[in-house]
């Protein structure tokens, strides 16, 4: 686990039932925060509050004070709960067998009784050392790892599905259309195809469609002749010439007017454009993208999208998830962004609390990566101690991680009755069909989970 970034000093959890030992103990470093716990319990709550890179472990504690009980499996659950702590036990001059034993259960190293304080600070030390590089280890590996793509962080399945669509596409020559949700990273993933094409030493030159008013378009994209129009004093290349040998990124292509959607058909065509007001047909050769956060299929059912035209863009189709379908995700980009701001913003924030980050993953993120990147900034420029809590991300607080798989697998169940009900617009027979269970057990787990729902004679209020 990585050390407490709240404080100056590194904490060590001291885990002694004895109170003279604890005294002792207490003063014995002043390098270091010592956190005293005289029990199981008091061990486990420390841990989870002060997250010490470091824990020393006294095998006989109470109520087995004389034997090793206890102390082995408060090393159990310490480990179960922060396996990178390194836990060092500290056991009776009679007992390494036990300490042996402990160390095979994946404690750092022990320790036997009576004290010599000069042996047991080296070994500590040691201990954050090791800590220490193991962190920036883990820290490397998962920066290395994490990178899907150029500038593309994830860890989630569904994207690292596309991400290797991305790669499988750029050395063709395809037009290429990415729909995803606003945020979702869709210029990101345009630059990355540009990238990785044989085009990448050439111009990226991406156009907003739709932040761009109707009557200036044209000539952004295809350029006019010097009078061409009021204000036009000089010839003036469009978008797309300017592209010329690299990709032409147009976003937002659903909100293209129908008469452009007309002349871009045409370039896609002849692959030639013709400036404003200009006469002679100019070769241009461009990798098109297009993204679209807009159902294109709905607009051309509507008339209000070509359906020539989209045959023409959408050579290869690329959907890109919403982040709140991308597990672990927002956690991951959450921690780089707050590195990115913290350096950016000289603020010396480190981390986020458990409760932080289960917040994080359970936001549905509407605005998706941007709207993360935005909470994370401000979050970021607002912080007044090393931590970030829910409160400070604007966020519903969440109960942290859960404890074990029973309780996922529950909640998991919970969720899944209660879209079923819904679905089913409450009604037990088609809701148990779409489960796959008999009515009996949707009945049961409708009780367990203290759920409404509602049957032919018990219609739901
Ligand atoms: N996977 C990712 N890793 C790192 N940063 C990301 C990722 N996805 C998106 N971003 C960042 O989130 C922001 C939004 O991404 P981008 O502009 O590519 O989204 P978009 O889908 O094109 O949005 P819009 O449709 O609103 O134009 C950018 O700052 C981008 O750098």
């Amino acid at each position: 686990m990585a050390e407490n970034p709240d404080r100056a000093k590194p904490v060590l959890l001291v885990v002694e039932d004895d109170p003279g030992l604890q005294k002792q103990l207490k003063w014995s470093f002043d390098d270091l925060e010592v956190v005293i716990a005289g029990d199981r319990q008091e061990a486990l709550a420390a841990l989870r509050r002060h997250e010490p890179a470091v824990v020393t472990l006294d095998l006989g504690l109470p109520p087995d004070a004389d034997g090793v009980s206890e102390g082995l499996a408060t090393l159990h659950e310490m480990l179960a709960l922060a396996p990178a702590t390194k836990v060092i036990v500290v056991s009776g001059n009679q007992d390494r067998a036990n300490a042996v034993k402990a160390v095979g259960m994946g404690a750092y190293d022990f320790y036997q009784k009576p004290f010599d304080l000069e042996v047991l600070q080296l070994i500590i030390k040691r201990a954050f050392h090791v800590a220490q590089l193991e962190a920036e280890n883990r820290k490397l590996q998962r920066l290395s790892s994490s990178f899907a793509l150029t500038g593309i962080l994830t860890a989630a399945e569904p994207m690292l599905k596309v991400c290797r669509t991305i790669e499988k596409v750029a050395p063709v020559d395809a037009t290429v259309l990415l729909l995803g949700e606003s945020g979702t990273g869709k210029e990101l993933l345009a630059r990355a195809l540009h990238e990785l094409s044989p085009r990448a030493g050439k111009r990226f030159v991406a156009i907003n469609c739709a932040a761009i008013p109707e009557t200036l378009l044209e000539s952004e994209l295809f350029g006019y002749e010097k009078g061409a129009f009021t204000g036009a004093s000089k010839q003036t290349k469009g978008k797309i010439e300017y592209a010329d040998g690299g990709t032409f990124f147009l976003d937002e292509v659903g909100d293209l007017p129908m008469a452009l959607q007309a002349k871009l058909l045409r370039f896609l065509q002849e692959r030639v454009v013709e400036r404003l007001g200009g006469r002679e047909e100019i070769p241009v050769d461009v990798r098109v993208v297009c993204a679209t956060h807009r159902d294109l299929s709905g607009l051309i059912a509507e008339g209000r999208f070509r359906e020539d035209l989209y045959y023409r863009i959408s050579e290869i189709t690329v959907a890109i998830p919403p982040l709140r379908e991308r597990a672990g995700d927002a956690a991951l980009l959450a921690q780089a962004f707050l590195e990115r701001f913290a350096e950016q913003f000289k603020k010396p924030v480190k981390g986020f609390t458990p409760e932080a980050v289960a917040a994080l993953e359970a936001h549905t993120w509407p605005g998706n990566v941007r709207e993360l990147e935005n909470c994370i900034k401000r979050a970021v420029i607002m912080s007044e101690d090393g931590r970030i809590g829910a409160a400070d991300l604007g966020l519903a607080a969440f109960a942290a991680e859960p404890l074990n798989l029973r309780q996922v697998r529950e909640e998991a169940e919970r969720r899944a009755v209660t879209r079923a009900l819904a679905r089913a617009a409450g009604n037990v027979a088609r809701a148990a069909e779409l489960l796959g269970v008999s009515r009996p057990t949707l009945y049961d787990l409708i009780n367990r989970y203290g759920l409404v729902a509602k049957t032919e004679n018990n219609p739901a209020p």
